[in-house]
């Protein structure tokens, strides 16, 4: 089977994130050698998906620290936090993002020696890497039980969620390629997901990379796709999940849940406990991000409106729990009631 694209790889010293704002048409490789290299990238979205920024920040934590070192031991921690706090200020709805620094921070202080950190820190950020590797799969094995016996199955999944947003095969998509694998997958329908087309550009890419019949949309046709073909389930990735389970994910995921409601379709959030974020209560506490307007104005260099029309242009949206029918993790699936369920499962975490 061919495979498909990957997202990052530290490599020896630095680190290298392909840049996904030039997909489909070029592979083009970042080479990460200061941790600002990499907060460029994580704001571009030349890397992006939640659990691939979280990784990438450990790895630009690293980087962080050999700078910092590298110009004194003198006012090191107050220098490579204020850098650490840059990093965490990329993008403010993915929780993965400040949950891989507070990781980072936790392992700096309790480092024995400034001579030891640097390797504890390295280490800290492969664990990030390597775990989010066997999330994926886990997700994956989880999600796909969902539909046992079930065959020749219809999904919908809006922006990516795959090797691209991860550092393994993906949260919603690992789902989606493990259902394929089983044999289970008539057609996978992609929405391209405006403005940036995550959907179009990287997921029918990965879609086609990995050999999984397909079918690309337009958000405009999501409602008209669930009226008139059958659609078993919609699975879409998620950038943060309050304690009540009301999830944060690409703008247009909480238009599909109206309508999988609507027609009386599962609906599931696919994601990692490092996406929860229990210390809000409901989804009204998420930060938004607000992206730049020439993003929906323009694309590539080709303008799609008036210069000055004015645009509201949020990257994400809220779904309210009572519209999602389960969340996927590696720890298996949490159903309603969300805020108990999240609880426990937290619990046998310890
Ligand atoms: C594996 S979930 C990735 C998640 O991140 C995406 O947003 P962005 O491309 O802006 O980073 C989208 O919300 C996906 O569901």
């Amino acid at each position: 089977m061919k495979q498909g694209l990957w997202s990052l790889k530290w490599d020896k010293d630095h680190l290298i994130l392909l840049d996904q704002t030039k997909l489909p048409d070029e592979i083009v490789y970042i080479d990460c050698y200061s941790y600002k290299d990499v907060v460029s990238a994580i704001k571009t979205l030349a890397v992006r998906g939640a659990p691939a920024i979280g990784v990438a920040a450990g790895y630009a934590s690293v980087l962080a620290f050999r700078e910092c070192r590298a110009y004194s031991d003198t006012g090191l921690t107050e220098r490579f936090y204020a850098a650490l706090d840059e990093l965490e200020a990329a993008r403010p709805t993915a929780v993965n993002l400040s949950w891989a620094i507070s990781e980072m921070k936790e392992v700096y202080s309790h480092s024995e020696s400034l001579e030891t950190a640097g390797a504890e820190l390295l280490n800290k950020a492969k664990d990030i890497e390597y775990s989010d590797r066997d999330m994926c799969r886990r997700i994956g094995s989880h999600g796909a039980d969902l539909f046992k016996g079930k065959t020749a199955l219809n999904i919908l999944t809006h922006c990516n969620t795959g090797a691209l947003a991860t550092a393994g095969d993906g949260t919603a998509f690992s789902v989606i390629k493990e259902l394929n694998e089983r044999g289970q997958i008539s057609c996978v329908y992609a929405d391209e997901t405006r403005p940036l087309l995550q959907g179009s550009r990287l997921t029918a890419t990965e879609l086609m990379a990995n050999e999984i019949p397909c079918c690309l949309i337009t958000d405009n046709m999501a409602a008209m796709l669930m009226n008139t073909r059958h659609i078993d389930a919609i699975i879409v990735g998620a950038d943060r999940i309050a304690l009540n389970g009301d999830g944060a994910n690409k703008i247009g995921t909480y238009g599909l849940a109206v309508l999988a409601s609507y027609h009386h379709i599962p609906f599931y959030l696919a994601a990692p406990f490092s996406t929860f974020d229990t210390s809000i209560k409901s989804g009204g506490e998420i930060v938004i991000e607000e992206r730049n307007p020439d993003e929906v104005r323009t694309y590539k260099g080709i303008q799609l409106a008036p210069k000055d029309v004015p645009v509201f242009n949020p990257a994400f949206d809220v779904t309210p729990n009572h519209l999602i029918t389960g969340i996927i993790t590696e720890k298996g699936v949490i159903v309603p009631p969300y805020t108990d369920n999240i609880k426990r499962f937290y619990k046998e975490e310890g």
